[in-house]
């Protein structure tokens, strides 16, 4: 597939060490100007590198702010090689007309492993145990210990993970109960607690699995935490901004919790090279671990394949399908057509002028595809063209005032 923009000269820019998988996706689909960095970049050299960039992939770790965006003056389009977009201003990259493209659900069950083992640990007082071996105690006793059968498990944000912990959780006889802003379907015999407050009241364990928005900042403060039971352990492998990290910290100092686990963190270090820094550090009934509740071998190179196919299909066929921030638009092949893309800014009159310049030249369109949201319209013109109509048909596309980004696939 031949594109406006010859495909050896897109250049990729991947970042964090994403899984191979995504590498070979490109190479296979013939990019292969391909940028690779096992870590993440210190923001200088990000906004250097991001301004070559056509393609960008990242983890977590990466922020895309509006500063490091308006640097990036080729891109067309970022994969989140993960499940959270939070680490990307969406609304600025939306504006420059750059799709935003993450894998929903390719390491969800991996989190829902990992919450369900550190449930069992933390029920059990593993850490406390362990440690004390570690410093050559010996603490068999089974004071503090209990089966995770027939005990409570709620769970906060009752999504993709939310509901595989809950569906693995009751295999093992747990009960589950769940708080969701949204009204969900319940996975097997878990039922919606009265409120968040009952939900505290009535869990031995608590699991967080809420996104990083502006209503989950912070959600989960001391009052949260002294609403929850004596004794009761909170897990939270969602973001480290949705816990009060001090109040946590003090809870477990005075056993008002027995246990935590806690895979994120408010600030994380920036690459593993830099130290970790946490007021939880040091306490034994804390599981503390460097925010890999999705780094599997598996999940990675599902992640590898799946966000760099999004990617590969935007840059060859201009489909948008389930993009985070942008119009969704699936297009099928154009074995005939040369095809024009247009993102503009959705204001009145864009519209017209398009079809102005299709009336105007006489041109037939053999498909039309549009989708808009309140910022961005996003346009698909199908033709009959040779393929310098089609060049001169992009070139005037992109001088009708709201234009954003134009491209074509011939
Ligand atoms: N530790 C790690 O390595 C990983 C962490 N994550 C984090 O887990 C989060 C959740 O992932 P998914 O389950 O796939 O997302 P999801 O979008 O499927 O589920 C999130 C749920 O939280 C609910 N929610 C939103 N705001 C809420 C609030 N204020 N109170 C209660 N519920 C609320 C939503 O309605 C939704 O049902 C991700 O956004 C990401 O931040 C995801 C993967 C790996
Ligand atoms: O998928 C997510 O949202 C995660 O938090 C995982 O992030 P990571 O790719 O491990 O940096």
């Amino acid at each position: 597939m031949k594109t406006s923009f010859p495909k050896q000269d897109i250049r990729v820019l991947l970042l964090e060490g994403v899984s191979q998988t995504a590498v070979d996706v490109f190479q296979r689909a013939g990019y292969s100007q391909i940028e690779y960095h096992k870590k993440s970049l210190p923001e200088n050299e990000l906004k250097e590198r991001i301004a070559e960039a056509h393609i960008v992939g990242l983890r977590s770790r990466t922020q895309l702010t509006a500063d490091v965006l308006e640097h990036a003056r080729r891109l067309i389009a970022v994969g989140c090689f993960c499940i959270g977009t939070n680490q990307v201003d969406l609304g600025t990259a939306e504006r420059l007309g750059v799709p935003v493209f993450n894998a929903p659900y390719s390491n969800t069950r991996s989190v829902a492993e990992l919450v369900i083992a550190e449930a069992i640990m933390l029920l059990r007082g593993i850490p406390q145990k362990s440690m004390q071996c570690h410093r050559g105690g010996w603490a068999k006793s089974a004071n503090g210990s209990y089966e995770a059968r027939d005990k409570v498990l709620g769970i906060i944000g009752y999504g993709h993970i939310g509901t595989q912990v809950g569906v693995l959780a009751e295999s093992m006889g747990m009960h589950v109960i769940f708080h969701d802003v949204e009204t969900k379907l319940s996975m097997g015999n878990a039922r919606a607690a009265a409120s968040l407050q009952d939900l505290l009241q009535r869990s031995d364990v608590v699991t967080l699995h809420v996104p990083e928005t502006p209503s989950t900042k912070m959600m989960f403060g001391a009052r949260e935490i002294a609403a929850m039971r004596k004794g009761a352990v909170l897990i939270n492998a969602s973001r480290g901004s949705v816990v009060d990290i001090e109040a946590l910290a003090e809870a477990l100092r005075s056993e008002h919790l027995a246990g935590a686990a806690v895979d994120v963190f408010p600030t994380e270090p920036k690459s593993n090279d830099d130290p970790f820094v946490s007021p939880l550090v040091g306490l034994d009934n804390a599981i503390l671990t460097p925010h890999i509740g999705g780094s599997t071998l598996e999940a990675q190179d599902n992640i590898g394949i799946e966000v760099a196919s999004k990617l590969v299909r935007y840059s060859d066929n201009g489909s948008t399908l389930s993009a985070v921030n942008f119009p969704e638009v699936s297009l099928p092949e154009h074995p005939k057509s040369r095809r024009l893309l247009h993102i503009h800014k959705n204001v009145p009159g864009v519209l017209s002028r398009i079809n102005e310049l299709f009336s105007a030249g006489n041109i037939n369109i053999d498909a039309q595809f549009l989708q808009t949201d309140a910022e961005v319209g996003y346009v698909v013109i199908d033709v009959s063209a040779g393929e310098d109509q089609a060049d001169e048909l992009k070139a005037k596309l992109a001088t009708i005032p709201g234009t954003l980004r134009s491209r074509v696939l011939y």
